[in-house]
C-alpha cells in the first residue's frame, strides 16, 4: 500500500513510498514501517523516533513537538488516535457484524456468551478479550484484554479472513484510553457495570466512567445500539451519553425495558429465568447459577438481537450456553464432599457477585481463598478485604500475581479490611487450608485467578510467571 493511500498530507516525494506494516515498538520496526510514538507511563516513544527511523520507518506519528528527522512526521495532538486511523485504513479487512462490551465486570463472560449464542444461530463467530481470541475451531492467547491496535486489527483481518463474520470484543477502560481498539465499524456496544477497579490509572470514578464511555461517545457507529445494563447505580449515566450521541437504546435488566427480567429462581443446576421482550414472554433455565450470569447473559442476548438476532431464538438458546472458563467454574469436590469453585473476581464488587453467586447453594458455609494484584489498584484492597469478611464465613488472603511489590505488604493491606481473616501467602498452601477446612455442607471459593495459568512475580527484567492453575491445583489437593 502507498503511504498517500493512509495519510491525508505529506511531501509530494513520499506519497509513492511503500508501506510495509505498522508498529507502536521501535524494536517491530522493518523498512517502510510507519512507527507510532508515544507518550506512555514508562517510556516516551518520542525518545525511539530515531531508531525507529534508522531500522526503515518511513513516517511517524508524533505529537506536533516531537522531533522527527529522515520520515514522514505525522504530526497530532493526539497521536495515538491518529496513528489507530491510519492503521484502520492499512487493515480494512474486517468480520461484517462486530460488537463491543465495556464495564467493571463481565466483559469477558458477556463476549463469550455473545459468541457462543451467534454460533447456535449458525454464524462464524469469534470473540476476543482476556481469554484470548476464541472461535468454535481454536482459542489463542494474546496477554492483555486488549491487546494494542495493530495487534487488534491484524487479529481481525486474520478473523475476517478464516470466514468469521461475527465478532465480540472486550473494550477495557485501558483499551479505550489508549486508542487500542478502534478503526472497524461497530454495530453495537454494551455497558455492564461500574464499580471500584482500576483508579491508579485512571485517578477517580467520574475519570473511569468516561473512559469506558468513549465506547458510546465515540467507537460505536452513529446508527449503532447502546445495550444497557439496567440495574447499575451508573446505568443512568450510562444511558444519558447514548442518548446524546443519538444511539439506539436497549435496556436489558429487572429495570430493563427491551429485555425485562420479571423473574429469576435457582434451580439446582443453574436458574430459571423469565424474561419478557416486548410482548414476548419467556421462561428459560440458564444452565449457570448467580445473578451476574444471567445478567452478562442477558446482555449478551441483547448484542446478538440488536444486531439482527430473533428474540425468540436467541432467549431459547440461552438453555445451551456452555460454562465460560475461570467464571464460576465448578473444579473439584473435597473429599468431605464441599464443591470448589473457581472464579476471576478480582475486584470488591466481583468478590461480592461471586459470593452472593454461591450463597444459595451452601447450606454451610463459604470459604474463601483471596488475593490482589500488585502494581495494580492499592485501594480496592482493604474494599476487597471487608466484602470478603461480611460475605464469606472463612475468607484466607493469599497472594495473586504480586508482580513488583512486596507480597506481603498486600496482603497486609486487604487485612486492614478483613482483620479475621487468615493470611497464608502461598497460595497453594491457602488453597489445600481451604480445602481442608472444608465440611460436606460448605463451599470454598478461590477468586482472583479463574483462567488464569501463572503467578507474576517480579517487575521489569527480574519478571517471572511461575506455572500456577487454580483449576489444577484445586484438584491436587482436594484428591
Ligand atoms: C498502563 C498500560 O495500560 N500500559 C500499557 C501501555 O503502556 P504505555 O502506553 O504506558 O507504554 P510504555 O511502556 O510507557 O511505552 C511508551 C511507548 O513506547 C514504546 N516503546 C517502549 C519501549 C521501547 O523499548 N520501545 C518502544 O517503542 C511502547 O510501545 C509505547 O508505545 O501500552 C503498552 C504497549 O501496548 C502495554 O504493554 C502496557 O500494558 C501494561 C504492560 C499493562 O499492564 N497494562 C494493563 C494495566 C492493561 O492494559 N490492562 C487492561 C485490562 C484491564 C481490565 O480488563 O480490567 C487490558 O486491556 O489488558
Ligand atoms: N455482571 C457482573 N456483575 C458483577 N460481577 C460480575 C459480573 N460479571 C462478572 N462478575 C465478576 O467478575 C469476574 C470477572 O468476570 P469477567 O472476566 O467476565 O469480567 P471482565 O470484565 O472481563 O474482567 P477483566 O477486567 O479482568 O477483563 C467474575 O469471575 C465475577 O466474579
Ligand atoms: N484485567 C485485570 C486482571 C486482574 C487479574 C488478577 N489476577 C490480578 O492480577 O490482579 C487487571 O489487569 O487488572
Ligand atoms: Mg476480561
Amino acid at each position: 500500500m502507498r503511504l498517500s493511500a493512509l495519510l491525508d498530507t505529506m511531501p509530494a516525494r513520499d506519497a509513492d513510498s511503500v508501506v510495509t506494516g505498522l508498529a507502536i515498538d521501535h524494536r517491530k520496526v522493518a523498512p517502510g514501517t510507519i512507527f507510532g510514538a508515544f507518550v506512555g507511563e514508562r517510556f516516551n516513544g518520542e525518545d525511539f523516533i530515531p531508531a525507529a527511523v534508522g531500522a526503515g520507518a518511513i513516517a511517524v506519528v508524533a505529537r506536533p513537538e516531537a522531533k522527527v528527522a529522515g520520515a514522514v512526521h505525522v504530526a497530532d495532538a493526539n497521536p495515538r488516535r491518529a496513528f489507530a486511523r491510519i492503521a484502520a485504513r492499512f487493515f480494512p479487512r474486517f468480520p461484517a457484524t462486530c460488537v463491543a462490551v465495556t464495564g467493571t465486570n463481565g466483559k469477558t463472560s458477556t463476549v463469550e456468551m455473545t459468541r457462543q449464542l451467534w454460533r447456535m444461530a449458525g454464524f462464524h463467530a469469534a470473540s476476543i478479550g482476556t481469554l484470548g481470541i476464541t472461535t468454535s475451531n481454536d482459542s489463542a492467547s494474546t496477554g492483555l484484554t486488549t491487546p494494542d491496535i495493530v495487534t487488534f486489527l491484524t487479529n481481525m483481518a486474520g478473523l475476517a479472513a478464516e470466514g468469521v463474520t461475527h465478532a465480540a470484543f472486550e473494550a477495557s477502560s485501558h483499551g479505550l484510553d489508549q486508542y487500542r481498539t478502534e478503526g472497524l465499524p461497530v454495530k453495537a456496544a454494551a455497558f455492564t457495570n461500574l464499580s471500584h477497579d482500576h483508579l491508579d490509572y485512571h485517578g477517580d470514578m467520574d475519570a473511569y466512567m468516561a473512559a469506558k464511555m468513549r465506547l458510546f461517545r465515540e467507537v460505536v457507529d452513529a446508527d449503532g445500539t447502546a445495550v444497557i445494563w439496567s440495574d447499575d447505580p451508573w446505568s443512568p449515566a450510562a444511558e444519558h451519553e447514548a442518548r446524546e450521541r443519538g444511539l439506539r437504546i436497549m435496556t436489558v435488566g429487572a429495570h430493563g425495558e427491551d429485555l425485562r427480567l420479571i423473574a429469576r429462581e435457582p434451580t439446582q443446576l443453574g436458574q430459571s429465568l423469565t424474561i419478557a421482550a416486548g410482548p414476548l414472554t419467556r421462561k428459560v433455565t440458564l444452565p449457570l447459577i448467580g445473578a451476574y450470569q444471567a445478567a452478562n447473559a442477558l446482555v449478551a442476548a441483547g448484542l446478538v438481537i440488536a444486531t439482527g438476532g430473533d428474540s425468540a431464538q436467541t432467549l431459547g438458546n440461552l438453555a445451551r450456553l456452555q460454562p465460560v472458563r475461570g467464571r464460576l467454574e465448578r473444579a473439584a469436590i473435597t473429599r468431605a464432599g464441599a464443591p470448589v469453585y473457581i472464579d476471576y473476581a478480582h475486584t470488591p464488587d466481583a468478590i461480592e457477585a461471586a459470593l452472593d453467586a454461591l450463597r444459595p447453594h451452601a447450606s454451610g458455609r463459604l470459604i474463601l481463598v483471596f488475593g490482589a494484584g500488585g502494581d495494580r489498584d492499592q485501594a480496592k484492597r482493604p474494599e476487597m478485604g471487608r466484602v470478603a469478611a461480611a460475605k464469606a464465613d472463612v475468607a484466607i488472603i493469599t497472594d495473586d500475581n504480586p508482580r513488583g511489590e512486596d507480597p506481603a505488604a498486600i496482603r497486609d493491606a486487604i487485612a486492614v479490611g478483613a482483620p479475621d481473616a487468615r493470611v497464608i501467602g502461598d497460595r497453594r498452601a491457602a488453597i489445600a487450608a481451604a480445602i481442608a477446612e472444608a465440611r460436606a455442607d460448605d463451599i470454598v471459593c478461590i477468586a482472583g485467578k479463574g483462567h488464569e495459568q501463572g503467578q507474576i512475580v517480579g517487575a521489569g527484567d527480574a519478571m517471572r510467571v511461575i506455572p500456577f492453575d487454580d483449576v489444577t491445583v484445586a484438584r491436587e489437593v482436594a484428591a
